[in-house]
C-alpha cells in the first residue's frame, strides 16, 4: 500500500502514527506530559505562583512511591524516573517564560486552571507507571533499551514536530529509562 500512497496520505499517516518501537507507548504519554507542562506554564506566567513548587513535588512522588509499590513497580526506580519528569517540566516552563518575557505577543492569552492541570498530571502518573511496569524487562537489557529508546524518542520527537525546547525536555525526561544505562 505504501508505494501507492500520495504525498498527502503518506503525511497523514505518519501524522497519526504513534512513536515507534517497544519504548513507543512510554515514550508517548512522556510527551503527552511535556506537553502539558505548556498549559503549566500558561497557568503561571504572570502571576505570583512560581514554576517550582518542592511541596506539590512532594506530593507528586510520595503517590508515585505509593502506587508503584501497589503495582509492583521498583519504588526507587519509579521514583527516579518521575524526578527526571519533574525535572522535563521545569524546562519547558523555564524555556516558555524566558520566551513569553522576550516576545509577549506569543504568551497565553488565557490562563487555564492549575487545580485541574494537576488532576490530568495524576491521571498521567498512573499511565507512566502502567508503562513502566510494561517495560520493566526491556529496561534491564542495556544495548536494546538504549536502542528502542533511541527510535522512540527520535521518532516520537518527528512525529510530534518538538521544538528543541521540548526535545531537550525529552532527553531529560527519559534520562533514566534504561535502567543500567
Ligand atoms: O504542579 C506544578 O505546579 C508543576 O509545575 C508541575 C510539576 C510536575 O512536573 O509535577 C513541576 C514543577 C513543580 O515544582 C511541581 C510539579
Amino acid at each position: 500500500a505504501g508505494a501507492h500512497m500520495n504525498a498527502e496520505s503518506v503525511s497523514s499517516t505518519v501524522e497519526t502514527t504513534k512513536p515507534l518501537g517497544r519504548l513507543g507507548p512510554l515514550t508517548d504519554v512522556v510527551i503527552e506530559r511535556i506537553r502539558v507542562s505548556d498549559d503549566v506554564a500558561a497557568s503561571k506566567f504572570g502571576t505570583d505562583s512560581p514554576i517550582e513548587d518542592p511541596v506539590r513535588e512532594e506530593q507528586v512522588l510520595e503517590q508515585v512511591r505509593k502506587q508503584a509499590d501497589a503495582a509492583g513497580v521498583d519504588p526507587d526506580a519509579a521514583v527516579a524516573f518521575f524526578r527526571d519528569q519533574i525535572i522535563a517540566s521545569k524546562v519547558v516552563q523555564k524555556g516558555l517564560f524566558a520566551r513569553w518575557t522576550a516576545h509577549p505577543e506569543e504568551a497565553p492569552t488565557t490562563r487555564p486552571d492549575l487545580g485541574q492541570i494537576r488532576e490530568q498530571l495524576d491521571r498521567l502518573t498512573t499511565d507512566l507507571l502502567q508503562e513502566l511496569k510494561n517495560t520493566e524487562q526491556l529496561r534491564d537489557k542495556p544495548i536494546a533499551c538504549t536502542a528502542q529508546l533511541a527510535l522512540a524518542t527520535g521518532s516520537g520527537a518527528a512525529l510530534e514536530r518538538l521544538d528543541t525546547l521540548h526535545r531537550q525536555a525529552l532527553r531529560a525526561a527519559t534520562h533514566s529509562v534504561c535502567r543500567s544505562q
